[in-house]
């Protein structure tokens, strides 16, 4: 089960430096930019951008939604990296691959990374179209040995046996909250928790009873090897994830059929327009 790669600091380092003598901005915050999610990346100002498969070392993300592209800017003024695009285990990356940026970013001088995804939901409040913080996360494939973290331990990174009862920083949590309110879109916004599996398929009707039942709000096939990473090495975590659908708890048609389209409508419009209000309803 586990994978004998290993990828030294040296590697890393390379990688870091080739970037940062790529571009003149210095970032202190890194956003993964989950599927449909994208777009962020091009509001940011001044922007340096890289194709993945141009940075050595960089794995290729292989995701329809997923443009495959590092993007340098500043937002709202704070020097920025965004990954457009991110590595899934499902796409066959080893974890060590999936995870690879985040030690980039700590070696580029990063200390804040915001992760988000698109997600199922589990709980009856969250319908598609809201937008979750993620307030704490179960690594089910972490659970049973498949972690990033497997295998000889970087001391320079972090500790063996790092702690993960505060991964998702609660300061960034509460102002994300208090922020909600101020604009007048709390109704939108609340905190739960994700669950990571494996995928590439969608749950059975009993995996989904299962994940209710153990408390999971919103589930995914991501961001839980990144947040393990993060904090093992040091970064303060704040997480996203935006609801597409409800995940079936009982016997139906699923009408998921495309991925694309799928998550295109939802972010590429307005939460409220008419095609939304269909997949809220759907
Ligand atoms: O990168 P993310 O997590 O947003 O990718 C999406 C959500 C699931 O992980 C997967 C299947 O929908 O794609
Ligand atoms: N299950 C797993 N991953 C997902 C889902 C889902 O229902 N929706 C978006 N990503």
């Amino acid at each position: 089960m586990h994978s004998k790669e290993q990828i030294s600091h040296d590697e890393y380092q390379k990688t870091s430096d080739w970037l940062m003598s790529h571009t003149k901005h210095r970032p202190i915050v890194a956003i993964i930019c989950g599927s449909g999610l994208g777009m962020l990346a091009d509001t940011l100002k001044c922007q340096d951008s890289f194709d993945y498969s141009d940075i050595p070392g960089f794995p290729q993300s292989t995701v329809q939604g997923h443009a495959g592209r590092l993007v340098f800017g500043e937002l709202k003024g704070k020097s920025c990296v965004c990954m457009q695009g991110r590595f899934h285990m499902y796409e066959g990356h080893s974890l060590l691959k999936t995870t690879f940026p985040i030690r980039v970013f700590k070696l580029m001088g990063v200390e804040t990374l915001i992760v988000t995804n698109a997600a199922g939901s589990l709980a009856d409040g969250l319908r598609p179209g809201d937008i979750m913080i993620i307030k704490d996360h179960i690594n089910f494939p972490g659970l049973v040995g498949l972690n990033p973290l497997c295998g000889p331990n970087d001391e320079k990174f972090g500790p063996r046996f790092p702690a993960m009862s505060g991964c998702y920083d609660k300061g960034l949590r509460s102002l994300v909250m208090e922020l909600a309110k101020q604009m007048g879109v709390s109704s939108l916004v609340q905190e739960g928790v994700y669950a990571m599996v494996g995928g590439p398929n969608f749950e059975t009707i009993a995996e989904a009873k299962l994940l209710h039942r153990l408390g999971v709000d919103a589930v995914g096939m991501s961001t839980a090897p990144e947040v393990v990473v993060a904090t093992h090495c040091g970064l303060r975590v704040f997480g996203l994830s935006l609801i597409t659908n409800k995940v079936r708890q009982q016997s139906q048609i699923l009408i998921v059929n495309n991925h694309n389209s799928y998550f295109s409508a939802l972010f590429h419009k307005s939460v409220t327009n008419k095609e939304c209000s269909n997949l809220r309803n759907g």
